[in-house]
């Protein structure tokens, strides 16, 4: 690499933190179009930094003139809300065709030393160049908002102390990474509540539509008695649980089918 023109070999990296921040980006507006709802809250790349590229060679022993080898030359971050939302990005990184997963590091079940929590691919990624196409790895590093923010604040004291935090600051830099991990199960805990009371809202609102549609099929034909008595349980059971509700939509729908056996039903 001694005398290479880094402007030039940097290029192709720079086109490929533009073409992948654009291809996140457009899963997050496509996945928030169709679902109301996106795993991905936000997505930042950078180039790495010259100096910062041979430091790191030098730390993985990778010679100048395979400096390509570097693997987070490119890189991209991904946040999400929840830990759930990781898994949802991690399988369509994988699925994806136009990048190739060459390797996988899951720093959130196992944390490093300095209390970090991420999930990490190293992916091969094609681009496309007036010399032909050209293969590179990029780094894509998943992340909640909580271990982000973790991150960056980590991240600072390490740039103010030059690599030597104190141990004591060290320690409760540690000590907080913990509770924002807990943060985060906590709200995924919230999450979780939220949708299944969602759910129980939706099935309610399914069987009292089925019920109220069943009593006009009996108006309908004829059945004024029984329509009045199941009107009247209907609003009964609406005070009490959702099992009272389904229970009740059960009840009418044998007594509906058995009258349409019964030829009682003209429409
Ligand atoms: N803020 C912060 N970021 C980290 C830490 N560890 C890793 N990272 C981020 O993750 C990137 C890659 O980390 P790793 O996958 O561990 O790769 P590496 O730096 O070669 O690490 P080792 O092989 O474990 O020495 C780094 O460039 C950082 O952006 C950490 O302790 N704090
Ligand atoms: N994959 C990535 N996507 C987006 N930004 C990143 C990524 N990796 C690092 N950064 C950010 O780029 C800036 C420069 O980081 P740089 O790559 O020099 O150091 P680093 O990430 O700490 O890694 P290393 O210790 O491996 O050199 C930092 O603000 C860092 O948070």
């Amino acid at each position: 690499m001694y005398g290479r023109d880094w402007d030039t070999f940097l290029l192709p990296y720079e086109q490929a933190v533009e073409e992948l921040k654009v291809k996140f980006r457009s899963l997050r507006t496509e996945i928030k179009h169709k679902e109301e709802y996106t795993p991905i809250e936000f997505c930042t790349g950078r180039v790495k930094k010259v100096s910062s590229i041979i430091e790191k060679a030098k730390i993985l022993s990778i010679p100048l003139e395979r400096v390509e080898e570097v693997p987070d030359i490119a890189g991209i971050r991904i946040m999400c809300q929840f830990q759930e939302d990781m898994h949802r990005v991690a399988e369509h990184i994988r699925a994806r065709k136009d990048m190739a997963v060459v390797e996988e590091r899951d720093y959130v079940t196992n944390r490093k030393p300095s209390g970090y929590r991420s999930y990490h691919f190293i992916v091969r990624y094609p681009v496309q160049t007036v010399h032909g196409e050209q293969e590179l790895l990029a780094e894509v590093q998943l992340r909640t908002l909580a271990m982000n923010f973790w991150a960056t604040i980590e991240h600072s004291l390490n740039y103010k102390y030059k690599g030597n935090i104190p141990e004591q600051v060290r320690e409760r830099l540690v000590r907080a990474a913990e509770a924002s991990y807990r943060l985060d199960g906590e709200m995924s805990a919230i999450r979780d509540e939220i949708k299944d009371a969602q759910i129980l809202f939706e099935t309610k609102s399914n069987t009292v539509a089925d019920i109220l549609s069943m009593i006009e099929k009996m108006i309908h034909a004829g059945h004024l008695e029984l329509a009045a008595e199941y009107h009247q349980r209907f609003h009964e059971a609406q005070s009490e649980d959702i099992s009272a509700l389904m229970l009740l939509s059960e009840e009418i729908k044998q007594v509906l089918q058995q009258q349409e056996q019964n030829n009682n039903f003209y429409y």
